[in-house]
């Protein structure tokens, strides 16, 4: 476990995080929650090095781990097709599989051929999930809300490869769904109060 004790965080004079400690799992997966506006993107993105920040807790955790934020548009060029894309993505896999759950993939064969342009959303989402859960030399995957746009059964293989891959790594999903599927809820209570605890879920 590894805890930033001191989280502050402000657009101008707007605050979102005043003096909040957040506790960190070294390792499953993490939902992080909270109402509209809170600061779940925020914190992922301060987390993520994609926000500047004087912080010093965080600046410290970041050179102790190597952590990407991740949202739809990550690492996606829309002039390629999914096949395209995946090979250009080749060097920043692992030598494993692409990650499966339930016995399936999130990636379709139809999907192969088409310009990541035309894709759904969903489709776009499960492109940016199997690429992510496979990056290499990646201590922390940031999720913003990759559950996104998927059907019943993406969201069920996205879930059950976001467990099996969080068995050696740490993954924070943000997200608004109802169930409590992962290892542990990170909830955004206040400013100053954010509160993780385990959710027992993991079979
Ligand atoms: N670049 C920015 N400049 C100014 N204000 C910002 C910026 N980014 C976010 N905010 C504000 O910070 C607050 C927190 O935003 P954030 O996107 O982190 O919330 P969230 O918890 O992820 O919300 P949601 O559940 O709607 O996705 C919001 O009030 C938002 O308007």
């Amino acid at each position: 476990m590894k805890s930033l004790a001191r989280v502050d965080h402000a657009f101008g004079s707007h605050v979102i995080f005043d003096r909040a400690s957040v506790d960190l799992p070294d390792r499953g997966v993490v939902a992080l929650r909270g109402p509209n506006g809170c600061g779940k993107t925020t914190l992922l993105k301060l987390l993520g090095g994609m926000i500047s920040t004087s912080c010093t807790e965080i600046a410290r955790w970041r050179k102790d781990f190597t952590a990407v934020y991740l949202d739809t548009d990550f690492l996606t060029l829309d002039y390629l097709t999914v096949e395209e894309h995946l090979d250009m993505v080749r060097p920043l896999i692992g030598p494993s599989e692409m990650p499966e759950g339930d016995g399936h993939h999130l990636l379709t064969e139809q999907m192969m051929p088409t310009k990541v342009a035309d894709l759904s959303l969903g489709q776009r989402q499960r492109l940016v999930l199997t690429v992510a859960l496979a990056l290499k030399n990646v201590d922390v995957l940031l999720l913003d809300e990759p559950l996104n746009g998927l059907d019943q059964q993406g969201s069920l293989v996205a879930r059950q490869s976001m467990l099996a891959v969080g068995r050696s790594r740490l993954i924070l999903v943000a997200t608004h769904e109802d169930d409590h599927w992962t290892d542990y809820d990170l909830a955004v209570r206040q400013k100053d109060t954010i509160e993780l605890r385990p959710t027992g879920a993991r079979k």
